[in-house]
């Protein structure tokens, strides 16, 4: 049986100031199983963020509860037990790559081994594996500003999945990149979560992005509308369907 990693119950959000009230996340519930590659696709203002600033400890949600790995994350929002949940068991891939302008690759790759005070001898192995899946091993000594934007979220995908942590959250990923370079990216993405059997929850609002998970979660309005199990490579013409469908069900309303 599958082994569940995420399991996010009744989650709402709602924002409050003088004169307003969002409810950005409306009772949102789902699991996520190990190795396994969803996305989150949505309008925008759908509540996509929202859910990554919770999931990731930067926000806390107004009721409803996350667990990760089969704890349940009770006092997560409280500094410092929160940089100590996203260190222990996050990574992170952002769109603008973030990346240590200082570093070279490789050292940039290593950082959260280097938090975790791994022995050197590890990292160094783990290291090796990584910069030669991800086709990075004769940029190694480079540092960011010396690298094309698809080479840098390599880098910053690498940085993500050595310390192997329970999830990888991915915000819009190739957002900066092109349809090529983007492309290059994901698949580099889904050889290194198949080679780790690594978990990946991903966010965006683009279906050929979409196309690469295992499977959709469908975001409009705070809410999950929709769910596609992705089966092959022919499941963009669906989604394309699906997400129209909820696009033209929000100019009604
Ligand atoms: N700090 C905040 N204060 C008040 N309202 C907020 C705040 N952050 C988000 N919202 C509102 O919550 C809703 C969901 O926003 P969110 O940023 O999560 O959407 P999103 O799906 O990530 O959108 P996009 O794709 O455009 O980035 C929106 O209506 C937004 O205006």
């Amino acid at each position: 049986m599958s082994e569940v990693i995420l399991e996010v119950k009744n989650l709402t959000k709602e924002y409050k100031g003088q004169g307003f009230e969002v409810k950005a996340l409306k009772n949102i519930s789902f699991k996520i199983n190990k190795g396994e590659f969803v996305v989150i696709m949505g309008t925008s203002g759908s509540g996509k963020s929202t859910l990554l600033n919770i999931l990731s400890a930067l926000d806390a949600p107004s009721s409803g509860t996350i667990k990760l790995n089969g704890e349940l994350q009770e006092k997560l929002f409280k500094e410092p037990n929160a940089s100590f949940y996203r260190q222990k068991n996050i990574g992170f891939v952002f769109q603008a790559y973030n990346l240590l302008k200082d570093l070279t690759v490789e050292d940039n790759i290593v950082i959260p081994l280097i938090l975790q005070n791994m022995n050197r001898e590890m990292i160094d192995e783990r290291l090796e594996e990584i910069l030669n899946v991800l086709g990075l091993t004769k940029w190694r000594k480079h540092r960011p500003t010396q690298l094309s934007g698809g080479q840098q979220q390599r880098v910053a995908i690498g940085r993500a999945i050595i310390s192997q942590p329970p999830i990888i959250l991915a915000d819009e990923p190739t957002g900066n990149l092109d349809f090529n370079t983007s492309n290059e990216v994901l698949e580099s993405l889904y050889e290194m979560k198949n080679r780790f059997n690594q978990t990946v929850l991903l966010v965006t609002h683009d279906p050929t992005v979409a196309n690469y998970g295992d499977r959709v979660l469908f975001f409009h309005d705070g809410e999950i509308v929709g769910e596609y199990e992705c089966r092959s490579e022919n499941d963009l013409e669906s989604i394309l369907n699906i997400f129209k469908k909820i696009t033209e069900r929000s100019k009604i309303q």
